[in-house]
């Protein structure tokens, strides 16, 4: 059958008479027909057969379309083994053990979201692009800062791990005394002096996901779908119980009611609306905490301080001279510094510094250092880098710099 015309083998003996060649080419002959007809025959079952696949890869792509069509759940994806994939659906938080495609199968891993049909098939996985709570919600399952990170701020983290952790880690104490654990904290303070921080270090700490979502990013990028995200971080926190909500710049969502009506105002009302309402469904919200932060302590709107909203608020200031001579060792742990810098005396030359400028001017001292070519980081590189950002904050604030 792979006979080819150069390798073909002749059927008879050089030494055969003239006429057993004939009568053996001829056999040789007939041998070939029939093969190339079994051949041909094969070649028209096979394309039957590709015609009947053909159609049925056009029945089940125009299915497949329907599918998708149809409304589809939102689950996220468990776990994947030889049995199928486990997904958690979202809103009832049923667990389910389905079906999908082996390629699908070989594109999704543990924790993607993805879009399944009525029989709970995976249909679709859900991209970045297309998951806009994943665009807005920050969800950090151990977040790697702790209390030993964090500079001063011994009162601020005491009563943080009062209010977060006892309830998370205790919460029978609180049935038993009859009480309900307190609810939200409200951090205030100037900026980067480690709102943040002490949220992720307390998540972390209790071993509960940090979802971090930004209120400036829900009113201006995700118009319209405020109030939804709002419930989705709620959902989404009881997804990961336990955890720790971190609504950051929540004056945009909170502040006090303008006496303007616009279109945009409102909006910013039914998100607040949608957060207080959450709030105020504390019995079910389980093993989640909510944290929330704000640089304009004197904008929020009373409604978000009642009782059993925010009932904690706790002042985050920026740290006096002992506690940015804590931030200085802290973020100078791992830099290569000389033996004759001295935090005490870099904490009283950054006077008014936050604990973000205090870890600029470290970062800032290396690279003077590097510029010099230097592997040790000493007193003038801090003192120059401290120049420095005073430089940029002067230039920020539109007037002329000191120096040029
Ligand atoms: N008390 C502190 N101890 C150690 N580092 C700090 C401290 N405060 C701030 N920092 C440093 O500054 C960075 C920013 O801090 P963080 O994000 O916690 O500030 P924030 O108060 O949340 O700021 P913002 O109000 O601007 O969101 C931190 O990643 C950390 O490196």
């Amino acid at each position: 059958m792979s006979d080819t015309v150069d390798d073909v083998e002749l059927p008879y003996e050089e030494t055969a008479s003239q006429q057993e060649k004939i009568e053996s080419l001829r056999e040789r002959l007939e041998d070939l027909e029939d093969q190339n007809e079994q051949m041909r025959d094969s070649l028209l079952d096979a394309n039957a057969e590709n015609n009947k696949y053909q159609q049925k890869l056009e029945r089940l792509s125009h299915e497949n379309e329907k599918l998708k069509q149809s409304p589809l759940f939102v689950a996220t994806v468990q776990e994947i083994n030889d049995d199928g994939v486990v997904i958690k659906q979202h809103g009832n938080n049923q667990e389910a053990l389905t079906e999908v495609t082996d390629e699908m199968r070989e594109d999704i891993e543990p924790d993607d979201r993805v879009a399944v049909n009525n029989s709970l098939s995976v249909v679709q996985k859900l991209t970045r692009e297309t998951d806009v709570r994943a665009r807005v919600m920050q969800i950090d399952h151990s977040p790697d800062v702790t209390y030993g990170d964090i500079g001063g701020l011994q009162d601020q983290m005491r009563e943080v791990r009062e209010t977060v952790e006892l309830p998370l880690q205790q919460p029978e104490t609180f049935d038993t005394v009859g009480i309900q654990p307190p609810s939200g904290i409200l951090l205030h303070g100037p900026p980067g002096t480690g709102k943040t921080m002490l949220a992720k270090a307390v998540a972390n700490e209790t071993d509960a996901s940090f979802i971090k979502m930004a209120g400036s990013e829900l009113v201006h990028k995700f118009i319209g779908e405020g109030a939804k995200l709002v419930r989705d971080l709620f959902e989404v926190a009881r997804e990961n119980e336990p955890a720790v909500i971190f609504i950051d710049e929540i004056d945009a969502i909170a502040s006090k009611r303008t006496d303007s009506k616009t279109s945009g105002d409102a909006e910013v009302q039914r998100t607040m609306m949608q957060l207080l309402s959450e709030m105020d469904g504390f019995d079910e919200r389980g093993d989640v905490r909510i944290i929330a932060a704000t640089n304009r302590f004197d904008m929020l709107d009373e409604a978000i301080l009642r009782p059993g909203r925010f009932d904690r608020l706790i002042e985050v200031p920026k740290p006096d001279p002992a506690g940015r001579e804590l931030i200085f060792q802290i973020h100078t742990r791992d830099m290569n510094v000389a033996d004759d810098v001295e935090f005490g005396a870099l904490a009283e030359m950054a006077e008014d510094a936050s604990g973000a400028d205090v870890k600029a001017i470290c970062t800032e001292a290396g690279m003077f250092a590097i510029r010099d070519d230097r592997t040790e980081i000493e007193r003038q590189d801090f003192e120059a880098a401290w120049e420095k950002l005073q430089q940029s904050e002067t230039v920020e604030a539109g007037e002329s710099p000191a120096f040029a």
